[in-house]
């Protein structure tokens, strides 16, 4: 299996980075949209067939995998079976909790959590939100989809200034995404998350890949790594949703596909098994 190429010559010295060292690469990944195709009901997320065997068996090639994502670790782990990859630390709620072995470590939610939960559905009847729309109570945070309405983008439109009014009044922030906003604690980012997990592991590489706007703190946080001396490779998956990750990306797989794709060209190229 060949390997895309980074169109960024930062991506390419990355990559050969993590090709001539793995056992000091770190590779962590969004879930929803990067290892799990896009669904209406998010109840419902599964991995891409096969990719959580490829990131298993990368894992026994490299020096660490990672999974950083807004669910609950527990939900990723459960919905991806991710359980099965040796030593993989989970970081969930944009890295407010840390699963690893089974075990989670978590701070505190803030009490506007309860805030949002006792106001928002009252807030979404008086906003006329259309039939379809739905409260994913995630127990930190708490998140409004659109995507099974009639106009997902329109429902967006009409929610988002009061969510965000509502955010801000409890103390909250407001994260937009794939046809979601969510209301969550503030203080944690998937950028700070994953500078945290580079400065435990010291790894000489990093790849990090995600597909919505919520990654894009995490993009961030590659580019600041390199200038201290972290290689960095950022990788989107792509979808007609979001073009932002694309733009800031040193390279762009076609979705959760294109990523296994991706991750098996690297275990093979790290075996040598490439063909190429
Ligand atoms: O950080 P992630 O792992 O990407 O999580 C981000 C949000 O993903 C989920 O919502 C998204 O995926 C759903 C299932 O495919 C989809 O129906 C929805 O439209 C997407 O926004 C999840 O439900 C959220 O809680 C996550 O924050």
């Amino acid at each position: 299996m060949s390997l895309p190429q980074p169109s960024t010559d930062a991506g390419r010295t990355a990559l050969d980075a993590f090709l001539s060292a793995p056992e000091r690469a770190l590779a962590a990944f969004d879930f929803d949209g990067t290892l799990a195709p896009i669904v209406a009901d998010p109840r419902t997320s599964a991995p891409y067939p096969g990719i959580v065997d490829v990131l298993a068996d990368l894992a026994g090639l490299i020096g660490s995998v990672a999974v950083v994502t807004g669910r609950p670790a527990e939900t990723a782990v459960r919905l991806g079976g991710l359980d099965r990859v040796p030593g993989i630390t989970v970081l969930g709620h944009y890295g407010a909790e840390r699963w690893e072995g089974g075990r989670v470590v978590a701070v505190p939610a803030p009490p506007g959590v309860e805030v949002v939960r006792e106001e928002l559905p009252g807030l979404l009847d008086g906003l006329g939100a259309p039939e379809g729309t739905w409260i994913e109570d995630k127990g930190r945070s708490l998140a409004v989809h659109t995507r099974r309405t009639a106009d997902p983008d329109g429902a967006l439109a009409l929610l988002t200034p009061a969510l965000s009014e509502l955010a801000r009044r409890s103390d909250l922030q407001v994260e937009p995404g794939r046809m979601v906003v969510e209301l969550r604690p503030l203080g944690v980012d998937k950028g700070a998350a994953l500078t945290a997990l580079v400065a435990e592991a010291g790894p000489r590489t990093v790849l990090y890949a995600g597909d919505d706007l919520g990654d894009l703190p995490a993009f961030d946080a590659v580019v600041g790594l390199r200038s201290q001396g972290v290689e960095g490779l950022n990788v989107c998956s792509s979808s007609d949703e979001v073009t932002a990750v694309a733009e800031a990306a040193d390279l762009v797989v076609s979705g959760p596909a294109g990523l296994a794709d991706l991750l098996g060209g690297l275990a093979d190229t790290i075996r040598g098994t490439s063909g190429a």
